[in-house]
């Protein structure tokens, strides 16, 4: 069940409340927020009382990230979290968009419409920090790729193009359209470029629900406005459809970044220093000045307001900014002031929701053939143009080729070369196809970008995995067929096309399955080190029980002979190829082959070589639909996980950093 099934209505109550902030002198300022505007479809997000804890590595117990936060945000409106580094506010936007880590715990309501409910895949567009995009394109095929996959089969080629060069410019990327994003090795884009095609690439569609985190982080002064007006510029009436609702964390804005923002949510060590409106006027009157100026941190004239919020309630750096506030006050006791004061006014933030539906998953996108094709040709332009995919792959494999060609020249047909023969087969079958592995990282890089795309709602797993299988198949036929030519007649293996034609397909087969079984574990081990150890220790066990290393009848029972013998695809491999090489054959002392397979490979010689290679192409299938499995089980059982994950907090110990924090209530708690 998706977790957009789990909503509960909440009656629909007041929908108009009011914040009171009161200072510590008491004198009260007040105003009123009127949520009961039209807000046509939009999203209205409210929290309340959200902790988000994760285990202590030193201390048995809890460290709460999050303590207790209550906030919202409106559709037509921009919401900026701030706060000094490591203050909670990625884990803040995490929360809301439902994609913390599997180590936290969350407690607390997240409302969505009114109703409860986790954001799940594909309901809100979500700019992280890690910009995970395909390095091999430039800027524009990046951005239009996502156009044809993301934008509905209504709109004509041509008007996604448009969409996708529109938001390019906006973005102010016109001059880098042609630059390839570049990566690891190879210097693409700058840091802020990047951030900003990431920026692009979720606002073509103009979703309703807009998560940015740092998305400013790398860019100028000037580019840092430019790039938040336009995003703010989203938060309006687009063309009839529903205003967006736009929450971004945010570091040390100017005071025209400030200008652009309807609400700030201030953030210290996880709690709420103050949430409201934010003005970027340096009065007295208008808010968040007044609460820092009542509580006794006026901001000093000509100092940008944002800068002197974050110096009053940062603690990194205690000495300096103690120095800096002319040590006037210690900065805990400034944050204890500030929380304790923004807590205490009368009715701090009294969130209240409107019932107005449920939040759909985001619009229509191209249908499932058009991504499939989008896919295949984006995966393919980029193994084409990533040297670490293939081309290097078949540089090794060709002068491994000539290596194996040179120490297997001349086989003969004497008695010896049954076992060079065997030899030859077997480094082929096992060796060749193991070196597939070296294709691990660029696979774990497109899982990376499959992830945020899959999670952004761009496309479905299947589409994916068809992109992924598809675009991959001329490059390993290409890099069977030509070291598997070297590897064939140079050192004069079994004379005509058919048997040729048969070792290239079972070598293309191999390769295809290893390359399956590496996809495989890209999803369930998503780092480079450990996920190529396992796929070797996979790959290994597999040789050792595929029947070569010790022959059939000597396989060990219990697990070698089965299951493994059975499972391991060298099994059918080695089979295979040792059919499609000795059948037909004689040797010394009229020796002939369907004898050497039966008496000295012990083979089972009751079906054809064809048998083999119709099984290895099973197993292909059955990888990537295992592959598959995977992935939508993963994306099923995330919410499962953590539901399960999560236990009241009362059961947790609490590891207070700031002792005003108080543990929520339990009747308040909802688990996600
Ligand atoms: N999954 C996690 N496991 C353990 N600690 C975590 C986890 N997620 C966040 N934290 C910790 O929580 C704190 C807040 O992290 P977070 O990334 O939310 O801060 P931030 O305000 O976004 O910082 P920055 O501005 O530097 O990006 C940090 O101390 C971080 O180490």
């Amino acid at each position: 069940m998706s977790s957009l099934d789990h909503s509960i209505p909440v009656p629909a109550i007041s929908r108009a409340f009011e914040v009171v902030e009161s200072s510590s002198n008491n004198k009260t300022a007040t105003h009123s927020i009127n949520v009961n505007e039209d807000d046509g479809d939009g999203v209205f997000l409210t929290w309340q009382d959200l902790w988000v804890t994760v285990p202590d590595g030193q201390k048995k117990g809890n460290r709460s990230i999050l303590q207790g936060l209550t906030g919202y945000a409106r559709p037509g409106e921009l919401l900026a979290i701030m706060g000094p580094s490591g203050c909670g506010k990625s884990t803040l936007l995490d929360a809301l968009a439902g994609r913390l880590g599997s180590n936290t715990r969350q407690a607390g309501e997240i409302l969505i419409n009114g109703r409860k409910r986790a954001l799940a895949y594909g309901t809100s567009a979500y700019v992280t920090q890690d910009d995970a995009l395909i390095t091999t394109l430039t800027v524009s095929e990046a951005v239009y790729y996502s156009a044809q996959l993301q934008l509905p089969d209504t709109m004509t080629k041509l008007q996604k193009k448009e969409r996708a060069e529109m938001t390019i410019k906006e973005m102010g990327l016109q001059d880098a359209m042609n630059t390839r994003i570049g990566g690891w090795g190879a210097k693409g884009l700058s840091g802020g470029q990047k951030r900003r095609v990431s920026i692009c690439i979720e606002m073509l569609t103009r979703p309703k629900l807009l998560f940015l985190d740092e998305p400013t982080s790398g860019l100028d002064s000037a580019a840092s406005y430019y790039v938040m007006s336009r995003i703010a510029k989203l938060d309006q009436r687009d063309h009839g459809v529903g205003s967006r609702t736009i929450i971004a964390s945010i570091h040390q804005p100017s005071s025209e970044v400030f200008q652009l923002f309807h609400n700030l949510c201030l953030l210290s060590s996880g709690q709420t220093v103050y949430f409201g409106p934010a003005s970027a006027a340096n009065e007295a009157s208008s808010f968040p000045h007044n609460f820092f100026a009542l509580n006794g941190f006026p901001c000093p004239t000509l100092q940008n307001p944002s800068d002197h919020f974050l110096k009053t309630i940062n603690k990194d750096f205690q000495e300096d900014i103690e120095e800096g506030l002319a040590g006037v006050i210690p900065t805990e006791e400034a944050i204890d002031i500030l929380t304790k004061s923004y807590k205490s006014s009368d009715n701090y933030l009294q969130v209240r929701s409107q019932d107005s539906g449920a939040l759909e998953k985001k619009s229509a996108h191209a249908d499932f053939l058009t991504q499939c094709i989008v896919l295949t040709s984006r995966s393919f332009v980029n193994m084409y143009r990533d040297l670490g995919y293939y081309w290097f792959r078949l540089g090794v494999y060709v002068l491994l080729g000539i290596g194996l060609a040179t120490v297997f020249s001349n086989l003969g047909t004497d008695n010896n070369s049954i076992q060079a023969r065997g030899s030859l087969l077997m480094f082929v079958a096992s060796y060749l196809t193991f070196m597939t592995i070296g294709g691990f990282p660029s696979f774990v890089e497109d899982m990376k970008v499959f992830e945020r795309e899959r999670l952004n709602g761009h496309y479905g797993a299947t589409a994916f995995v068809f992109g992924n299988t598809f675009s991959a198949l001329p490059y390993l036929a290409l890099i069977s067929l030509i070291p598997g030519a070297i590897v064939y007649y140079l050192p004069g293996l079994h004379e005509g096309y058919q048997h040729f034609i048969y070792f290239v397909l079972l070598l293309f087969a191999c390769m295809l399955l290893v390359e399956s079984l590496m996809m495989i574990v890209a999803s369930l081990v998503p780092n480079y080190l450990t996920g190529i150890i396992t796929g070797a220790g996979i790959q290994g066990l597999m040789i050792l029980g595929g029947g070569f290393f010790r022959l059939p009848n000597d396989l060990p029972h219990p697990f070698w002979k089965y299951p493994l013998y059975y499972i391991a695809f060298h099994k059918y491999a080695y089979q295979g190829m040792f059919k499609n090489e000795f059948e037909g054959l004689k040797f010394d002392n009229n020796l002939d082959g369907e004898q050497v397979l039966r008496d000295k490979w012990q083979l089972q010689m009751g079906y054809s070589k064809w048998v083999d290679l119709a099984i290895l192409f099973g197993m292909v299938v059955f990888y990537r639909l295992v592959f598959l499995g995977i992935i939508k089980t993963v994306e099923k059982m995330k919410p499962v996980v953590k539901a399960f994950m999560s236990v009241p907090m009362k059961q947790t110990t609490q590891i207070m950093e700031n002792p005003c924090a108080t543990p929520p209530q339990e009747d308040k708690i909802f688990y996600q």
